[in-house]
Order: C-alpha cells, then structure tokens, then sequence
C-alpha cells in the first residue's frame, strides 16, 4: 500500500513518484509532528511518546486530535497506529483509543513464555474497539525486556490468529535491530513470516544507510519503521525535514 491521491489537507500531500511495495511507518509525538507528518508519502502515522519508553501511548488528547484531522481528509489516509506501552499500561489504555485508528502495539517486556504473551495480547484485544488491529511487537533485545526471541514471538502470533508483526528495540541506547539481530536471522525471520503469511515490519533504530544492505540481502520486511533517523538529535527530539526527504527518496528509488 502506498498513498496516492489527493488530500483536501492544504498542507501538500507528495506521492511517491512510483509505486512501491514496502511501507514506511513514521513514530510522531506531537500534533506539529503530525502536520509535518502529511508533507511526507507516510503509510502509517505511529503515535508514540519516545521521553517515555520504547513504546509509551502518547497522551488520549493527541489521539483525538490527529484522528479528526485524518478524518477530514479526503483521499490517501495514512494508517493509524499507537503504541500502548508495556502490558500492565497497554491493558489500562486499550480501551481509549480511538475506533478510527487502524493498529496498536503493546510492548512484550516480562512475557517470558508464549503463555504469557498470548493472555496479554488476549487481555488487549478485549479492551481494543473491534476494528482496531493488534500488532505483536517483538523486540530485538529481548533478553533486555525479559521477553521471548523474536522469531518465537512471530510463532506464537500466528498461532493466537495475529496477522501483523513488528520488530523494535527495547533498549533504545543507539544499537539497531540490525546490532542485535544478524542478516541471517532476520533472513530466518523474513522466511518465517513469508511461510505463515504474516505482514511484518522491522523498526528499532534503523537508520537511512541500512536500507541498502537490507537490499542486498533476503530481508524483506512489508514496512519499516523510523523516529530516531528522522529527528534532529536524538528520538526524542524534533522531526528534521532534511533526513524525512532523504527516507521519502530512499523509498522512491530503493524499496
Ligand atoms: O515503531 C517504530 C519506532 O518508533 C522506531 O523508533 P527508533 O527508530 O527510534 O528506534
């Protein structure tokens, strides 16, 4: 899926030159980052708060506020999602989000069996509205999280009927998925989402120069994932518009 088309946003939505089959997701934190967000081929718009965590929710207000904004767009919707932190917090905001937002991410960190991985997604899913689909996270550093390896997590979604993955650091102290995971695994992992049918995407500080080695490997991941690579400083500063045009190229000419 790429967006294309026309939004009534004054803001200046720019398609892709072509199309492309690899999504790119974007974590945002503010309504200004939102609005900075639409000038951008953006597949999904992540709402995150990074000052708090890998996958903290970010206030219900800016929920409400973005979901009003996309709603008065015309065309070419980007995707919701929103991160809902880690378990015990992921279960107390569930059932805030809006119905209009197209994903959410609950953070596995002390899920240390598929067991206990499959009731927190289940306790979840029950406090998401309906049409809200359940990401499975799973993070690179797992061990750091105190949760399973990734290529157990993307087992255990299939078998608990999840239909969509994504990788993520739990740590975020500069090392990439890429760091933590080699080519070989994620290759393993590509092929396993392949054979199971899942949708998978591959976020965890990955930054604009590991685009290329993904190409020249057996990685396909159907999305990645970016915040720290198109701020100004660190993840939790301002989104820098010169390295969100450099991704937006990247995904013109490379994916
Ligand atoms: O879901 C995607 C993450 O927000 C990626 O963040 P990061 O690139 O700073 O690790």
């Amino acid at each position: 899926m790429t967006n294309q088309g026309t939004f009534s946003d004054p803001a200046g939505f720019k398609p892709p030159v072509e199309s492309v089959s690899r999504q790119w997701l974007v974590s945002l934190r503010s309504l200004d980052e939102v609005r900075i967000a639409f000038e951008y081929p953006i597949d999904i718009l992540d709402l995150k708060e990074p000052r708090n965590g890998p996958l903290a929710p970010s206030p219900v207000e800016l929920w409400l506020e973005t979901v009003t904004i996309v709603e008065a767009m015309i065309h070419a919707k980007p995707k919701l999602s929103a991160a809902l932190g880690e378990p015990d917090q992921a279960r107390r905001v569930a059932s805030r989000l809006p119905a209009t937002f197209d994903f959410a991410k609950a953070g596995p960190s002390g899920c240390h069996s598929p067991q206990r991985l499959t009731q927190m997604w289940e306790d979840v899913r029950d406090r998401l509205p309906t049409k809200v689909e359940l990401v499975a996270v799973a993070y690179a550093d797992h061990h750091a999280a105190e949760s399973i390896a990734p290529e157990s997590v993307f087992e255990t979604a299939k078998r608990a009927g999840l239909n969509r993955c994504l990788i993520d650091t739990f740590t975020k102290d500069g090392r990439s998925t890429l760091d933590h995971l080699s080519i070989d695994r994620l290759t393993e992992i590509s092929a396993i989402a392949r054979d199971f049918g899942l949708w998978w995407a591959l976020a965890g500080s990955i930054r604009h120069a590991d685009v290329e080695k993904l190409n020249q490997s057996n990685v396909h991941p159907d999305c990645i994932g970016v915040r720290g690579d198109v701020c100004s400083g660190d993840r939790t500063s301002s989104l820098c518009r010169q390295k969100m045009q450099c991704w937006a190229d990247t995904f013109r000419s490379f994916l």
